[in-house]
């Protein structure tokens, strides 16, 4: 578990992170989000004990990492994969790491089939690509068997295969007890990967909660109604009922402010046969845009 008690950063005048209070529990995958700018990679470097906290306290099961003796165990974490020796190779990186931290070398094997990088563990790192260079940042992460594991943008730059792959394992990881937190700007894959978000915007923290409930409370859910009939009755009963009708279509409403069940309470009172009755969620990336549109610190121009 990681936890955040009215932490604030500044980095001399700039204040970075402001009274950001959230915890991310065990064996979920929490998504970190927020525009660019908005306190992400510094609050995952005072998770990892890197950088201070100004004010406020930051613990990771239940103390400050700092204290921890045994810091590859507890926490593993990939905030740049790049950040790597380009001449060595993937096995003699792994390996030296391994040696620093007194862990078996034949985790770094493990680690390394883990990943997928077996076959190519002997070529220098500089002649990786970037979803190879991510997947090795991964690798490195895991050697400790972390209780807790942190990736900033594990996703960036890998193919769908190399974003799913990352899917799976953090799923997985989570599933077997691991406190897992992620960032990341895709919120199409942040949706099937995360259980819990945590929404930063201008360094203050936005919304924190399940998924579903952050995305709920930042947005309005609607109906899709579909009718062969005329929809003049049903769209009367509906705006009297206080609802927000929308013709989208010939045949098609879209209606928000009421439930599907009283929408179909009402299509039976008004005798029109329905042909579709689906409740619609907002995406992630509607209630991203909601929460943090005041948040953003650096726009283009809408295109005409
Ligand atoms: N070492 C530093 N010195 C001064 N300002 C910093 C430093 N590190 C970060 N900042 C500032 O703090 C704010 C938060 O930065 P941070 O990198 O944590 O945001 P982020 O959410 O990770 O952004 P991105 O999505 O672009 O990676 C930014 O305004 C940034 O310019």
């Amino acid at each position: 578990m990681i936890e955040l008690e009215n932490v604030t950063k500044r980095y001399g005048g700039k204040v970075a992170v402001e009274d950001l209070s959230f915890t991310v529990r065990t064996s979920r995958v929490t998504g970190l989000l927020g525009p660019n700018g908005a306190g992400k990679s510094t609050t995952m470097r005072m998770i990892l004990g890197l950088h201070r906290p100004t004010s406020g306290t930051v613990r990771v099961d239940g103390r400050p990492f700092t204290d921890d003796p045994a810091p590859l165990t507890a926490i593993g974490a990939m905030l740049d994969a790049h950040a790597v020796h380009p001449g060595r190779s993937a096995r003699a990186h792994l390996r030296s790491i391994a040696l620093t931290h007194r862990l078996p070398a034949r985790r770094v094997d493990e680690v390394l089939e883990l990943t997928g990088l077996t076959t190519v563990a002997n070529r220098r790192i500089g002649t990786y690509s970037l979803g190879m260079g991510q997947r090795l940042g991964i690798a490195a992460a895991l050697l400790g068997t972390p209780r807790t594991l942190v990736l900033d943008e594990p996703v960036n730059g890998l193919d769908p295969d190399g974003v799913h792959w990352v899917r799976e394992l953090v799923r997985s990881l989570a599933s077997e007890g691991t406190t897992v937190l992620v960032s990341s700007h895709l919120m199409s894959e942040m949706a099937q990967t995360a259980d819990d978000l945590v929404v930063l915007g201008r360094g203050r923290l936005v919304a924190a909660g399940p998924l579903d409930q952050v995305v709920a409370s930042a947005t309005t859910g609607s109906v899709r109604v579909r009718t062969a009939d005329d929809p003049g009755p049903l769209t009367d009963a509906l705006a009297e009922a206080g609802a927000g009708v929308d013709r989208a279509d010939d045949d098609v409403l879209t209606v928000t402010g009421v439930p599907s069940e009283h929408v179909g309470a009402l299509a039976l009172r008004t005798g029109t046969v329905l042909a579709e009755l689906v409740p619609q969620q907002a995406s992630l990336e509607q209630a991203f845009f909601a929460l943090t549109k005041d948040a953003v610190e650096y726009t283009a121009p809408e295109a005409s």
